[in-house]
């Protein structure tokens, strides 16, 4: 059974999956239009996908853009996402920056959840962990796969590893070639949610994945990212039909 994490407002782990809106904006300026904009139309979470921010390697104008978030945001929980390259991003940063920069956002306490790489490594990965953990902030332990689908065990196995390194939410994001890849996907989730409290978010990307976007409640992932201005990946759909379907399921679910 998972046990329900709460950020601020919001519970991960219970009943109907949180929506998460990403921030693909890469200024300053339109990056607080678009969070203002998130936050009238009611998001559970917002992702800043800060790999796509001009600065980022600015330290402190990425504290500047979280002060500001934070407030156009009011209240609504931030997760902080640099996503490397080699994983899905559109930067890379060396694995010494890669650890700064995220050692920075934690000090800053204007992130609520911090997204860390498990390709990172475990060192950086511990101390990341550590760091948050005496400021409040939780981390999500991510790995992505955006060639392939690994088998049902190696996707068990990935999350375990996160679970064992001390993340408070468990991530993978693989891709489907066939329709078996995302049942791999699915039972795996499945088969996961029997072994860990923690909360998970899975999903398979792209066209072929989209089921695993919308069937968090019943298989265990409790969050899903919904496209807002922009996808920040394939397979994501906007924020309003996601809505719409998470209640038909939720509804028809309920009871159970
Ligand atoms: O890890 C994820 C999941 C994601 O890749 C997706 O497939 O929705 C989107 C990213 O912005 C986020 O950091």
């Amino acid at each position: 059974m998972t046990e329900a994490l709460t950020v601020k407002n919001v519970t991960l782990g219970e009943g109907k999956p949180c929506i998460c809106i990403p921030l693909t904006s890469s200024t300053k300026e339109a990056l607080i239009k678009e969070a203002e904009r998130y936050q009238q139309e009611g998001a559970d979470i917002v992702e800043w996908r800060a790999d796509m921010f001009e600065e980022v390697e600015n330290h402190k104008a990425v504290e500047q853009v979280l002060t500001e978030l934070a407030a156009a945001l009011k209240g609504i929980p931030l997760i902080f996402t640099f996503r490397s390259h080699q994983e899905g991003g559109e930067k890379e940063l060396s694995k010494a920056d890669y650890a700064s920069l995220n050692q920075f956002v934690i000090e800053t306490e204007l992130a609520d959840l911090l997204d860390v790489e498990f390709y990172q490594g475990e060192e950086t990965v511990k101390k990341l962990i550590s760091a948050a953990h005496q400021r409040n902030t939780y981390i999500i332990i991510s790995n992505h796969d955006f060639q392939k689908t690994p088998s049902k065990s190696e996707i068990v196995n990935r999350l375990n590893q996160a679970d064992k390194l001390g993340g408070d939410v468990l991530k993978v994001a693989v891709m489907p070639k066939e329709t078996d890849d995302v049942l791999e996907l699915l039972t795996a989730t499945n088969e996961m949610k029997k072994h860990t409290k923690k909360p998970m978010i899975t999903m398979a990307m792209g066209p072929l994945g989209v089921i695993s976007r919308l069937s968090g409640q019943v298989f265990g992932s409790v969050l899903t990212f919904g496209a807002g201005e922009k996808a920040s990946a394939p397979g994501q759909i906007p924020v309003g039909e996601l809505h719409h379907v998470l209640d038909v399921i939720d509804k028809s679910t309920a009871g159970k």
